[in-house]
């Protein structure tokens, strides 16, 4: 029986059928039985590009964060780190998005040298949009200082690893220190841009407190739920204001040396919208922050299987 050669318009109709039941069907039902050791080391992120996985180059030099005006290498930690002796605690505030509040996650001392350190240092800070980077103080109004990585700083990067389990594939960025004077303020925003699949984005983000004598200033979460306890009077909001609303969502109080931590990505790389936040206006005084962001980059796929 002879066969004739397929005509390329029936080959092309096969592969619309083929490509959608291979990723689809064929590829989730055979990976567990082919697990890739380079995939099964990820931890997450990643399962939406899964299906067109076909080999992770690991090496460093493809992960393009060499750059270190951007991410702080983890390039040794100084020994005897000051201020881990004494300890912090963490109490949980949410679990989907993961938001914690952490007690003394600097020290007095800490905090003192990192407002030494960014003094001379401060630019008006600027707002990015995914795409350009602009100066809009009806947005934000705060000046901003890159920090140097002295010890101190070098030791709080390892705090930031340390609390978030080594995570592999997370890099710290460099760390911002922002000072907000009277009528300072961040308007509503998210830290993450939803990059994930183009790259990487900031999985989280420690807001610390390093200055906190001033009026106003509090982090708003409009769309966080008020926690039952009575307890978390001592870090939030639960006053009426001067008119006798009650703002919405919850509103951390400045209080130095404390932070709040949040994820700020779903395990499937989305961003979540509970993270929306806020600096409120300081009314007087000045607020001193700490920015630690956590940048989430996943090795880029080595599409051509060869080393
Ligand atoms: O200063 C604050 O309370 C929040 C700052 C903030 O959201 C940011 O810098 O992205
Ligand atoms: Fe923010």
């Amino acid at each position: 029986m002879a066969y004739s050669t397929p005509k390329l318009s029936t080959i092309i109709t096969w592969l619309l059928y083929f490509v959608p039941v291979y990723i689809f069907v064929l590829d989730p039902l055979l990976r567990p039985y082919f697990p890739d050791s380079a995939s099964s080391s990820l931890s997450w992120g990643e399962d939406q590009d899964r299906h067109v996985l076909e080999e992770w180059d690991t090496s460093p030099s493809t992960l393009h964060l060499t750059d270190d005006s951007f991410i702080s290498p983890d390039d040794g930690v100084p020994d005897n780190c000051p201020g881990e002796a004494e300890g912090y605690r963490v109490h949980l505030l949410s679990q989907a998005p993961l938001v914690l509040y952490i007690e003394n996650f600097v020290s007095a001392a800490e905090a003192d040298h990192l407002v030494e350190i960014s003094l001379n240092k401060y630019t008006p800070s600027i707002i990015y949009n995914g795409k350009t980077q602009q100066i809009d103080p009806s947005k934000r109004l705060s000046d901003r200082a890159l920090l140097d990585r002295d010890d101190t700083v070098r030791c709080l990067e390892n705090r930031a690893r340390t609390f978030q389990g080594w995570r592999p594939h997370l890099y710290i960025e460099r760390m911002w220190a922002q000072r907000y004077n009277a009528s300072g303020h961040y308007r509503h925003h998210y830290d993450w841009t939803g990059s994930l699949a183009r790259g990487g984005d900031r999985l989280s983000t420690f807001m610390v407190y390093l200055g906190d004598e001033c009026e106003g200033g509090g982090t708003n979460f409009p769309r966080l739920g008020m926690p039952g306890g009575r307890e978390w009077c001592r870090f939030l909001e639960c006053e009426e204001d001067e008119q006798g609303t009650v703002k919405e969502g919850i509103t951390f109080k400045p209080i130095k040396g404390n932070a709040i931590f949040w994820e700020n990505l779903r395990p499937d790389g989305t961003g979540y919208p509970e993270t929306w936040h806020a600096a409120y206006p300081v009314t007087s005084g000045t607020k001193v922050g700490l920015n630690i962001w956590s940048w989430y980059q996943p090795p880029k796929r080595n599409r051509g299987g060869g080393r």
